[in-house]
């Protein structure tokens, strides 16, 4: 795609026009499997005139494009062209005159039945199997699917909606539920949000109040058990505002995805969507929801202005993520978040991005890729751990959180780049620290490939257990380990997750049998049968694969039980490695892909090598 502004994956022009407000009305058609309506859009022009306004579309179907004049709409030239696959295309609008001030233009299309931000499920995928279910992933540039619309995180609209679906289900948006009556549900979003956090969902779906401002939204067989795992939010959310600030979106709702759902969870703004694969019946894996929370300021009030600074909205998330979980649990368990979280970036270093380097970096260079592969946690841990650094380096939290808030204060409602980060961090600090500020190597922290360029000095209290299980696992025969003192210390779900990552780093396990394999599963209670924790079972099936144990009924039971890119894509790219493991899981890949969200079936089908 020609890079055309700030930002290379968008046809749009936001330095010329930006939308400031849209109106959907969207009728929700099961069985054709598509949206279908209209979206009056309000723009704002910020040059002298414009002549045509570029959207981003993507696979849609549009009837008209008409101007409001004087309550008369006034059909306009169109045009799509320059596809780019797996991007989009560009919708170009002439106004019939030269133009300035605002516009409304209202556009009535379809959206196509392989929407990529859309999955529709039949009744017999969902838990209840008598309702069809429909949900959207828009990040990163997906909305373009479902919406013409200037589809960059630069630009941000307030926005309502109609949504007419069924009677018997619910339709759940981003945005404050305003009432339902015959299958009519109308929304309202009053805080602009960036295209990507347009959401919708609709389904055979119950609610449970789990806080003051919040309910948990499920099928009818799992809302009570997603209601106690989750019964910690309204926690999560106060301790946020204590490190962030007043929480500005209302409500904040959680969605239980159907297990298709490709990612641990999605920051949809007053309504989060979350995987069911962190329902562990411990509340072990619910720290997805202190992130999901914490983006309500990083990342959903200050805004990455284009996806190359993604880092501003992960890295920042991470860290409040971090300091939510210091707070509630202990600074060393915030210590230990990030050394597990570095055990993964060390991970995707290795393998995910092995034969891409350029994708290490903390700014990224997205002109001739794709955001979706180009996603990593390398602009989460990567991020966190820079921002870590200048913490420790500037004072620590006493001197680092006034400047985190006044940053967040500063910037909110805005999209920003890593020059905007960079220059407000030098005038706040400038007269109090000066020489510290000297100190640090931004060249180097955000383009040079690889691990952070300083790994601060944490407390591994918590980590060296695990280390120390690992090193024993790693470095003994299995005999030697049953007779161990070590084995008989009890791990907590957190630790058993990173005693195995470390085991999966190691180059050389000795001994790495079945019978190993299995006295660990024992040892630390990690059979199917026994733990929920996916967590755990997902890493016990890469070792079951690094021991190259032909376990493949338990292996794919795993990896078609959720199509969470963090799970299948490594078990995937694992197997592809094993001339075993290959043929057989190009078989299961091609059974399952149809069940699996299109964004997740082009990055198997990239993991195994073949065409998608
Ligand atoms: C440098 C990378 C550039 C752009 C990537 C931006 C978006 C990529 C796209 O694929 C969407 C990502 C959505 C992520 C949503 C939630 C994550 O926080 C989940 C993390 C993984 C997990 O826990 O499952
Ligand atoms: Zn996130």
């Amino acid at each position: 795609m020609p890079r055309l502004g700030t930002d290379p994956s968008s046809y749009s022009q936001p330095d010329l026009v930006k939308i400031k407000h849209i109106d959907l009305d969207w009728t929700v058609d099961f069985s054709q499997k598509i949206i279908s309506g209209s979206a009056q859009i309000q723009f704002i022009i910020l040059t002298k005139f414009i002549e045509e306004i570029l959207l981003d579309v993507s696979d849609i179907t549009i009837d008209s494009v008409n101007v409001l004049n004087e309550g008369c709409e006034i059909p306009l030239k169109f045009d799509i062209s320059g596809l780019v696959p797996d991007i989009g295309s560009k919708l170009t609008i002439t106004l019939p005159t030269k133009t300035d001030g605002k516009l409304t233009l209202k556009i009535y299309y379809k959206t196509s039945s392989s929407a990529s931000a859309l999955q529709w499920l039949t009744p017999e995928q969902t838990l209840g199997k008598k309702h069809p279910f429909m949900f959207s992933q828009c990040q990163a540039i997906h909305a373009r699917s479902i919406l013409p619309c200037q589809d960059s995180p630069s630009v941000k609209f307030t926005y309502n909606a109609t949504l007419r679906h069924s009677p018997e289900l619910t339709g759940l948006m981003s945005a404050i539920r305003q009432g339902s009556e015959n299958g009519v549900t109308k929304y309202v979003q009053k805080v602009p949000i960036p295209s990507y956090l347009l959401a919708i969902a609709v389904g055979d779906l119950y609610s449970k109040k789990i806080g003051p401002r919040s309910h948990v939204w499920a099928e009818k067989d799992i809302v009570d058990e997603a209601a106690e795992e989750y019964s910690d939010t309204e926690k999560f959310l106060k301790t946020a505002e204590d490190i962030c600030g007043p929480y500005l979106w209302q409500q904040y709702d959680l969605l239980v995805m159907p297990p298709s759902f490709p990612f641990g969870g999605m920051e949809n703004p007053s309504l989060t969507f979350i995987t069911p694969t962190t329902i562990a019946g411990d509340k072990s894996l619910v720290d997805v929801v202190a992130h999901e929370i914490s983006h309500s300021w990083t990342g959903n009030l200050v805004t990455n202005a284009n996806f190359e600074h993604f880092w501003l909205n992960e890295g920042f998330t991470v860290f409040v993520e971090q300091k939510i979980i210091g707070r509630l649990r202990g600074d060393e368990y915030r210590d230990f978040h990030a050394l597990h979280g570095l055990s993964d970036l060390k991970d995707t270093i290795k393998n995910q991005l092995k034969n891409e380097p350029e994708l290490t970096k903390l700014v990224v260079d997205l002109s001739n890729v794709g955001p979706d592969d180009a996603f990593s946690s390398v602009p989460y841990m990567k991020g966190s751990t820079f921002l870590r650094y200048l913490e420790d380096l500037f004072g620590g939290p006493g001197i680092f959180e006034p400047f985190l808030r006044s940053y967040l204060d500063q910037f909110k409602y805005q999209s920003i780049l890593t020059k905007d980060f960079k220059k407000y961090l030098y005038d706040y600090f400038k007269d109090k620290i000066p020489e510290k500020l000297e100190q640090v190597d931004w060249d180097k922290w955000l383009y040079s490939e690889g691990m952070p360029l300083v790994i601060p000095n944490y407390d591994t209290k918590v980590y060296d257990t695990c280390k120390k299980h690992a090193d024993l696992w790693a470095s003994q025969p299995t005999s030697a380990i049953k007779t161990s003192s070590i084995i008989k210390e009890k791990l907590t779900s957190i630790q058993k997750i990173e005693l195995l990552s470390e085991l999966l780093d190691k180059p050389e396990i000795v001994d790495l049998t079945a019978e190993k394999v299995d006295l660990l599963t024992e040892t630390y209670e990690m059979s199917r049968n026994v733990t929920k924790n996916s967590e755990i079972r997902f890493r016990l099936m890469r070792l079951v694969i690094k021991a190259r144990l032909e376990r493949f009924d338990e292996i794919f039971e795993f990896a078609n039980s959720n199509f969470r890119m963090k799970f299948v894509r490594p078990i995937y790219r694992d197997l592809a490695g094993w001339d075993v493991g290959k043929p057989l899981a190009i078989e299961n890949f091609k059974k399952v892909r149809d069940e699996m969200m299109k964004v997740c079936a082009y990055a198997v089908a990239k993991d195994l090598g073949i065409e998608n």
